[in-house]
């Protein structure tokens, strides 16, 4: 039915052709434009009246309508043609159409110009695609918590985060200590990147698009779920929920005590970094791990088979289960290995950026049930670390001699001082005992590609650079 050309007058008298070839909708007056059927947000009839809905990208993306009187076919047939367009560009590809959406909106995240952000350039292309949407402001810190902790489980198919990391941080541990905790982790998110730290929209749309906040409303409409391991943090007694990173020494240096910096958006990272380098002190603790995998190069091999072959055999998380996954890795038992030479900073995570210019776990897999680890010996100068900040957009630093790299399926950190600094998906915590384990693909979210984005450098490159 595609085959089918049509012919629309637009209001200004001049004429453009639809037509479809390839799975891309091609859209032709003046220029001509092959728009891959994902980015296809609607098309509607209204009398003789066709109007399109799309998403174009030039230098970022944008909402395009476009809208005229259909010539010479018949009504059902342009219904047709439309219904036929519409099952390529949703339902072949598995998206469901009018998604029922939670959307949680905090007014102070990043530079505050979330809600303006989220009206002028989210709220039409969510509602040409026909999504209802209950949309809520935050009013103050763990409102997101408890707006998820509470949530009506049944009423939504996704929960769109209008943030950065701190508010997707607190509604999966809403989520966690919802009760229901299970199906409330299924629950796909989806983040609009208007944070000051958006590393899970960088991690899911790649370094070109993670900040576009159109292409995270693509992916609210056209993305699809995609599991993921999520991280248990347990110190004190208490559990909360990871998902992205736990940074101590020099790297929590740089995330804390530069909030007051928010002005300086994603730089404020860099600024802390090079103000730690300044004191260039190894961190105050003893580590010890349950390593999976030491070896980056079989880490960066198996990485690249994941890319041929995308399916994972990970189990889920007690499948049957309906609360939260019990922790495993209890006992002091011979399997943890104790690191003992000095370390200026450790970072444990999922997902290969935890900022834009830092790609800290370049061989991260969303579900393999194993966070990575990079532990950054004092074997390097103040002025390697300066340069490998250089290439840490692209990991190169993951080949630096200096760093040792761990796939583990759970990590402890004991403080051997009072003064440190712990951050856990770039919030504060107690420079107090802590452990941490993996729970595989206990989370969701919704993904264009159906794994990580992020294009790592390849190793002989990197050798040279180091
Ligand atoms: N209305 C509000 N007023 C003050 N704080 C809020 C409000 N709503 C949410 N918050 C808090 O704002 C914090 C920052 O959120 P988020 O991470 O999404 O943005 P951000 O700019 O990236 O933050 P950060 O600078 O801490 O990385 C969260 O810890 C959240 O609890």
């Amino acid at each position: 039915m595609l085959m089918i050309r049509l012919r629309l007058q637009t209001r200004n008298g001049t004429f453009t052709s639809l037509s479809y070839a390839d799975d891309q909708l091609r859209i032709q007056n003046a220029r001509t434009l092959s728009l891959p059927l994902r980015q296809v947000i609607t098309a509607k009839r209204t009398g003789r009246s066709l109007q399109l809905s799309y998403i174009i990208k030039n230098k970022s993306m944008s909402l395009q309508q476009l809208s005229g009187t259909v010539e010479e076919v018949a009504d059902d047939v342009l219904d047709a043609w439309i219904d036929t367009l519409l099952h390529m560009a949703y339902d072949d590809v598995g998206a469901k159409r009018g998604r029922r959406l939670k959307v949680v909106v905090n007014p102070h995240g990043g530079t505050k110009k979330a809600v303006g952000i989220f009206n002028k350039t989210i709220e039409p292309i969510l509602r040409a695609a026909e999504c209802s949407l209950d949309v809520i402001q935050t009013t103050r810190r763990g409102h997101a918590y408890d707006i998820a902790k509470t949530l009506t489980l049944s009423d939504y198919d996704a929960i769109v985060v209008v943030s950065g990391d701190g508010l997707i941080h607190e509604i999966l541990n809403g989520l966690a200590n919802h009760e229901h905790p299970i199906k409330a982790l299924s629950i796909p998110l989806a983040p609009i990147p208007t944070g000051t730290g958006n590393g899970l929209s960088l991690n899911l749309l790649g370094f070109e698009d993670g900040f576009d906040v159109c292409a995270a409303a693509l992916n609210v409409v056209k993305g699809l779920p995609m599991k993921i391991d999520l991280l248990s943090v347990v110190q004190n007694g208490k559990r909360t929920i990871s998902f992205m990173s736990q940074a101590m020494g020099l790297m929590a240096d740089a995330d804390i005590g530069t909030e007051h910096l928010r002005w300086m958006g994603e730089a404020r990272f860099t600024y802390g970094l090079l103000r730690g380098l300044l004191r260039f002190k190894p961190c105050p603790i003893q580590l010890s791990y349950k390593a999976f995998e030491t070896d980056k190069d079989k880490m960066y091999e198996s990485l690249q088979k994941r890319k041929t072959n995308p399916s994972s055999t990970t189990p889920t998380t007690d499948a049957e289960s309906t609360q939260l996954p019990e922790l495993k890795y209890v006992s002091n038992d011979d399997d943890w290995t104790v690191v003992e030479e000095p370390l200026l900073y450790v970072l444990a995570g999922k997902g290969p950026y935890i900022g834009r210019d830092y790609m800290s776990f370049p061989v991260s897999v969303p579900d393999d049930g194993l966070m990575d680890i990079v532990l950054q010996t004092m074997a390097v100068s103040r002025g390697q670390i300066i340069t490998n900040i250089g290439g840490a957009a692209k990991g190169e630093v993951y080949w630096h001699p200096s760093i040792r790299y761990v796939k583990a399926h759970a990590y402890r950190v004991k403080p051997l001082s009072k003064n440190g600094a712990l951050a856990v998906d770039g919030e504060i915590f107690p420079f107090e005992e802590f452990q941490v384990e993996t729970h595989p693909k206990l989370g969701n979210l919704l993904s264009l590609y159906g794994s990580y984005v992020a294009d790592f450098a390849q190793k002989k490159t990197c050798n040279k650079a180091s």
